[in-house]
């Protein structure tokens, strides 16, 4: 049933996906250890380690090792290509529901802080990486990121073959699986869990939207800041809808000379209409864009009463508001890397991108202009409906972590509000 690669780990063979299903049979899919050692022997790792496994709906089991909190989770796996920035992704809420893997083969090198935190709190279900980096070293450190995450209570594992699990999720699409440092449950109890599970047609962001309006003021550390300190000193009223906020949209627009009032997912329509704004913000978020109709038809009551801006799940709701559909992609995109087209100026931005949803282009009634195109494969990444002073990207301008190529997207809006406040 197996071979062995002359990398040293056992290519499983048998699995496919047909018609639909699985033909399962549990394979044990092992990587060899990566060993740190020094002259004088094996280096002790500074973290307690314990066995875990990640049973996937393919059948496919990874033995691995668990550096984060003990326990047994299930959610969809996706594989992430950015090489830092792990804490970011950690705290990016759109991650609620998934374990991420990540491709760059170290982590953990630069430890964590407090000032990289894109929300309160982490709410993907488990962090996949290949090696954890022995020494932590940075002059913004705090703590490690095995001490982190096993005070949050997330799970993290270790020595898997990532490489192999990657191209398995390219070929095979996206797989829900289970985490689990638990010696007690079975293989097929947790090949259960995992194929009893899914995460299409779930709200999720009802669990991570805030429970009250709320107003932001922090702006992009001034030292920090490349772009927006050449605005011209106008401020702009903002609501921004937290379907999963990152902070450092928020942080952006406050640069650019917003003032934001932060509302929930489930805010009504007409009382952000009471409070004037000059621009409404629909922000990212986790899971299934057709799954939360009722974000759908507030983004409908809003369309067309002041300029808005839509990222990532922001732009499928607005995506499906303007009467298109939003369909699920096979393995989607999730990293620092992604090329993108604006097809108004024919320029190319390297994008920091996170989603596993798209809108359908050909779904989109007539007037509404795609003006970015994933240039990997030819997806929609933004979309622009001027009569009704519309723009979104389905990807992440504010970056972090990322490249910061699309960040005059911000400016973007500035001018959108600008031009509608002037002719007004
Ligand atoms: N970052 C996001 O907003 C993610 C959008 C959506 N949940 C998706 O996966 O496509």
């Amino acid at each position: 049933m197996a071979a062995t690669t002359t990398l040293g780990f056992v290519l499983p063979t048998g699995l496919s996906r047909r018609g639909g299903g699985f033909r399962v049979s549990l394979i044990r899919c092992s990587a060899s250890p990566l060993t740190n050692s020094t002259a004088s022997g094996l280096v002790e790792k500074p973290w307690d380690s314990y066995n875990a496994r990640l049973v996937l709906e393919d059948g496919s089991i990874w033995p691995a090792k668990s550096f984060g909190a003990p326990g047994t989770r299930v959610a969809e796996l996706v594989f992430n290509t950015s090489l830092t920035g792990y804490q970011e992704i950690l705290t990016d809420p759109s991650y609620a529901g998934q374990f991420v893997l990540m491709t760059n083969p170290q982590i953990g090198n630069t430890g964590v802080n407090l000032d990289d935190e894109e929300s309160e709190q982490c709410f993907l279900a488990g962090l996949v990486i290949r090696s954890l980096s022995i020494s932590t070293s940075n002059w913004r450190c705090t703590k490690t990121l095995a001490d982190y995450l096993t005070e949050r209570n997330l799970m993290g594992v270790y020595d898997l073959d990532t490489r192999a699990i990657t191209r398995r999720l390219r070929e095979e699409g996206s797989l829900n699986g289970v985490l689990s440092t638990e010696q007690t449950k079975t293989d097929e109890e947790l090949l259960q869990m995992s194929r009893s599970w899914d995460i299409v047609g779930i709200d999720l962001i009802s669990d991570v939207s805030c429970k009250s309006p709320y107003e932001w003021v922090d702006k992009t550390d001034p030292e920090w800041d490349f772009n927006s300190n050449s605005r011209d000193g106008e401020t702009y009223r903002v609501i921004a809808y937290d379907f999963g906020i990152k902070h450092n949209i928020l942080r952006r627009l406050s640069s650019y000379g917003c003032q934001i009032t932060v509302v929930p997912s489930t805010f009504p329509a007409s009382e952000a209409l009471k409070m004037n704004p000059d621009g409404i913000l629909f922000s990212n978020g986790p899971g299934d864009p057709s799954a939360v109709p009722y974000a759908v038809e507030t983004v409908k009551e809003l369309l067309g009463k002041a300029p808005v801006y839509g990222i990532c799940m922001g732009h499928q709701l607005l995506g499906q508001a303007l009467g298109g559909k939003t369909f699920k992609m096979k393995f989607g995109h999730h990293g620092g890397n992604h090329p993108v087209r604006n097809n108004r100026t024919g320029q190319v931005e390297i994008s920091a991108q996170n989603h596993n949803y798209a809108v359908d282009p050909a779904s989109l009634p007539g007037g509404v202009e795609v003006t970015h195109v994933n240039l990997n494969d030819g997806s929609c990444a933004g979309l622009s409906y001027p009569v009704m002073n519309v723009m979104s990207l389905q990807y992440h301008p504010e970056a972090s972590p990322g490249p910061h190529d699309s960040d005059n997207a911000f400016k973007g809006f500035i001018e959108l509000m600008k031009s509608s406040k002037q002719s007004s």
